[in-house]
C-alpha cells in the first residue's frame, strides 16, 4: 500500500475545508496511508520574499528526509493532466516508490529551488486557488485517482 502525504503550509482556518478534508481522509484510509503534514506559516510582515524562502526551506527539509518518495509539486507553471492520466501516473509511481509527497505552496507560492528538485509539477487549472482550499481539492482528486485504480464507483 503506497503512502500518500500532502506537505503544505499552515493550519486550515475554515471549518468547511477541514470537514471536507476529514471526509476524504476517512474514505482514503481504506486504500492508502494518507497524511497531511502542516508546516509553520511565515508572517508576511517580515517580507514576502522572506516568507517564500523560509516556507520553501521547511518543505525541502521534510521531503529530503524521505527516501524512496516521489515528489509532486502543485504548481501553476506545471503540466495539466486528466484525472485518468493522473490515476495512471499514481499506479506507475507505486511500482517503484513507497511514498508520494504532494506539495502545496503557501499563500505566496514557493521559490524556484523547490521547482528544480521535485520529480513532477502538476497544474490543476490556469486559475489560482487559495492554498487552504487547494488542500481540499487535492484530497478529493487523490480519492478520485485511487477510486479509478481500485474500480470504486465514484469517477464519472
Ligand atoms: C495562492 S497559490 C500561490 C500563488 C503564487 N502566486 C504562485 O504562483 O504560486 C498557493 C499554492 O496553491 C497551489 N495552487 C494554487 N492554484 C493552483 C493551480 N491552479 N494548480 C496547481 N497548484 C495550485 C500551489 O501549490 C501554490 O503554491
Amino acid at each position: 500500500m503506497i503512502r500518500i502525504n500532502v506537505v503544505c503550509i499552515g493550519k486550515v482556518k475554515e471549518k468547511y475545508i477541514r470537514e471536507g478534508i476529514a471526509e476524504f481522509s476517512k474514505r482514503l484510509s481504506k486504500y492508502t496511508k494518507f497524511e497531511i503534514i502542516e508546516l509553520a506559516e511565515e508572517d508576511d510582515n517580515k517580507g514576502i520574499e522572506n516568507a517564500i524562502n523560509s516556507e520553501t526551506e521547511r518543505i525541502i527539509n521534510v521531503i529530503s528526509k524521505k527516501n524512496y518518495s516521489y515528489n509532486i509539486l502543485l504548481d501553476l507553471k506545471g503540466k495539466m493532466l486528466t484525472s485518468e492520466e493522473m490515476a495512471d501516473k499514481i499506479e506507475k509511481i507505486s511500482m517503484t516508490n513507497s511514498e508520494i509527497n504532494f506539495i502545496i505552496g503557501g499563500s505566496n507560492g514557493v521559490d524556484d529551488n523547490l521547482r528544480k528538485i521535485v520529480d513532477y509539477r502538476l497544474c490543476f487549472s490556469k486559475m489560482t486557488f487559495p492554498h487552504q482550499l487547494m488542500r481540499l481539492i487535492l484530497s478529493e482528486q487523490i480519492y478520485r485517482w485511487i477510486s479509478i485504480n481500485n474500480n470504486i464507483k465514484y469517477h464519472k
